[in-house]
């Protein structure tokens, strides 16, 4: 049975030391504040926003949710996002993905400022981390929450085989670049790859970011292999799961994280940590 990577526990220590960040600034006069702007009724989108505005709220960060309806104009979501970048109370913005399809998501994220940018979408950000440069810049939280739940366990990536399956630019290709910094060697997959589930099993870590539920079971992982699950699907009886089959997966893997319990938590407090860096950043110009 493989050791569980406990994502709650993992998320309530880092929110613990964010909290005491986050009452050092508010007591200088400088609360942290993070906007979320919400367009229509994606399920997992409204899990993530109910869970972050909790959060920010025990953490005594100012929270703003601006939601808007399917129908919303692109230029509307884009002057709601120009209109928090000249808020000074607003230290992080994230734009929720997906968008309605007749929105062009990398024009909207695009018009977030590089230093508000939580989500670590902008071009200078992602160039800043597939550069591995040095500095202070933000990362996709989930990525980030990976790695610090990875480190919390001692897992250590230099000179692993790692497989992402899953090439998004909120989770695949960030993680993968965290990775590849961190000194792994890292095969990026998607639903061209051919025998993915056999590059699967030559993975020593593997993380699946897809949205297909049970993509991965335990015949497809390396016995002894760290499995990051990323996936958030919910059943039909409405209970979540990810995209491995953490059943027959937990049998093989000599570690893996639950869902829920796993990933998602490290999310959302890893947005904690790093709206109060980027708001500690906003002080000093970003250096
Ligand atoms: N726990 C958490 O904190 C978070 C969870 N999520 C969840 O993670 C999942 C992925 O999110 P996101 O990255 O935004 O999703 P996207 O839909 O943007 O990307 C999905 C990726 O998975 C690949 N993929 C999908 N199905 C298959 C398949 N059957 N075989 C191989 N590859 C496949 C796609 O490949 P291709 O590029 O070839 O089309 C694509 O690259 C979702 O369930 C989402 O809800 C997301 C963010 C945070
Ligand atoms: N711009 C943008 N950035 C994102 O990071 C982003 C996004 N859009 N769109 C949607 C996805 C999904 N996502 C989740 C994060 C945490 C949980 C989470 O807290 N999960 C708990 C669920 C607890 C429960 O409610 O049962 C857990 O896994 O334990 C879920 C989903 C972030 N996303």
């Amino acid at each position: 049975m493989a050791i569980i990577l406990d994502g709650k526990t993992t998320a309530a220590s880092l929110n613990d030391a964010t909290k005491i960040q986050a009452d050092k600034l508010t007591a200088q006069g400088i609360q942290p504040g993070i906007a979320v702007i919400l367009v229509g009724e994606d399920p997992a989108s409204q899990i993530y926003t109910r869970n972050k505005h909790r959060k920010a709220e025990k953490l005594g960060m100012k929270s703003v949710l601006i939601e808007l309806p399917e129908t919303v104009s692109q230029d509307e979501v884009i002057n709601e996002v120009e209109k928090l970048n000249q808020d000074q109370s607003i230290h992080a913005i994230l734009v929720q993905s997906p968008l309605p399809d007749h929105i062009d998501a990398t024009t909207v994220t695009n018009s977030i400022l590089p230093s508000k940018d939580v989500d670590g979408f902008n071009p200078t950000n992602l160039g800043k981390l597939y550069g591995r440069q040095p500095g202070n810049y933000p990362v996709a939280c989930t990525p980030k929450g990976i790695m610090t739940l990875l480190k919390q366990y001692d897992i250590t990536l230099a000179g692993k085989n790692v497989v992402v399956i899953g090439r998004s630019v909120l989770v695949g290709r960030p993680v993968a670049a965290l990775m590849i910094n961190q000194n792994a060697t890292v095969t990026l997959a998607g639903r061209f790859t051919q025998n993915l589930k056999a590059l699967a099993k030559t993975a020593d870590i593997l993380v699946v970011a897809t949205g297909t539920p049970a993509l991965i079971s335990g015949q497809d992982i390396k016995p002894g292999a760290t499995v990051i699950d990323v996936g958030i699907n919910r059943g039909a009886d409405g209970k979540l799961t990810g995209d491995v089959d953490f059943e027959t997966a937990s049998q093989v893997a000599g570690a893996i994280t639950p869902v829920p319990g796993g990933v998602g938590p490290m999310t959302i407090a890893t947005l904690m940590q790093q709206t109060v860096e980027l708001t500690q950043w906003s002080l000093n110009n970003g250096k």
